[in-house]
């Protein structure tokens, strides 16, 4: 298998229940639920990503031939010496698209932990250590358990409401506020919905606060 990497980059997981935990990022190119490009936004099922992930010509980004030239680069970002467990997050785009079980085991033949961000749409390969799934409107979710969910906040749609997940199998469950112009707006939908509503807690994206990526 081959891999089409947008960009590679260690920093804090900003979000969740690992927010503030050192990590490699490893952001897979492409998505199944937008194109990426701008002009396409409106019309596509997921339309408030922040995110770019087109393309291989990020910092560290390229096209890898197999798992373990691709793993051998994630351990180049690592600290290592520095003590603490080393943790991969494959986030993307959509990195189920792409992330397999042989990418996993040279990970963790490396030593990581290994962490996915997904929208859920497609099935997990076998061996991920945590599982963050995060719902869109739109796109039934195939993952219905893991080790949190999280949820982009608010959501129109009748579809993507907490209480559409509430019962399914993750450990924790997190509102994230919705960062567009109404930014402020969201996040005190979130407060007041997880004051209401105990299970759910507040996911900030810390990296944004604190200026790092
Ligand atoms: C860019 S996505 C990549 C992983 C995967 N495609 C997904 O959607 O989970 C990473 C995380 O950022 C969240 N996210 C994307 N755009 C956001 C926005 N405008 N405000 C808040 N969270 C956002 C996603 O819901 C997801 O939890
Ligand atoms: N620091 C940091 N934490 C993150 N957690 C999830 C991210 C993502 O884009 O998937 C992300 C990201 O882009 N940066
Ligand atoms: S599913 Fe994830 S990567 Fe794809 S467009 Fe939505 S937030 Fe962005
Ligand atoms: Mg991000």
């Amino acid at each position: 298998m081959s891999y089409a990497v947008k960009e590679i980059f260690y920093t804090l997981q900003g979000e969740g229940a690992q927010a503030g935990r050192a990590a490699v990022f490893c952001r897979f190119a492409g998505c199944n639920l937008w194109s990426g490009r701008e002009a396409d936004r409106a019309g596509a099922v997921c339309r408030f990503c922040d995110t770019d992930f087109v393309g291989v010509d990020g910092d560290g980004g390229g096209k890898f031939a197999s798992a373990r030239e691709l793993a051998a680069v994630i351990a180049m970002h690592w600290p290592w010496g520095g003590g603490g467990r080393p943790y991969v997050v494959c986030t993307g785009g959509e990195p189920l698209l792409q992330l397999d079980a042989e990418l996993i085991a040279a990970l963790h033949a490396r030593g990581f932990e290994v962490a996915v961000e997904t929208n859920g749409t497609q099935p997990a390969p076998a061996g991920l250590d945590w599982i963050c799934v995060s719902p869109k409107a739109g796109a039934p979710l195939q993952l219905t358990r893991g080790d949190e969910l999280k949820l982009v906040y608010p959501q129109r749609e009748a579809q993507a409401q907490p209480e559409c997940f509430a019962g399914l199998d993750f450990r924790h469950f997190f509102l994230q506020p919705l960062d567009d112009a109404d930014r402020l707006a969201a996040t005190a939908a979130c407060v007041e919905y997880c004051r209401e509503h105990p299970q759910w807690r507040v996911s900030l994206q810390t990296h944004k606060l604190l200026g790092i990526p």
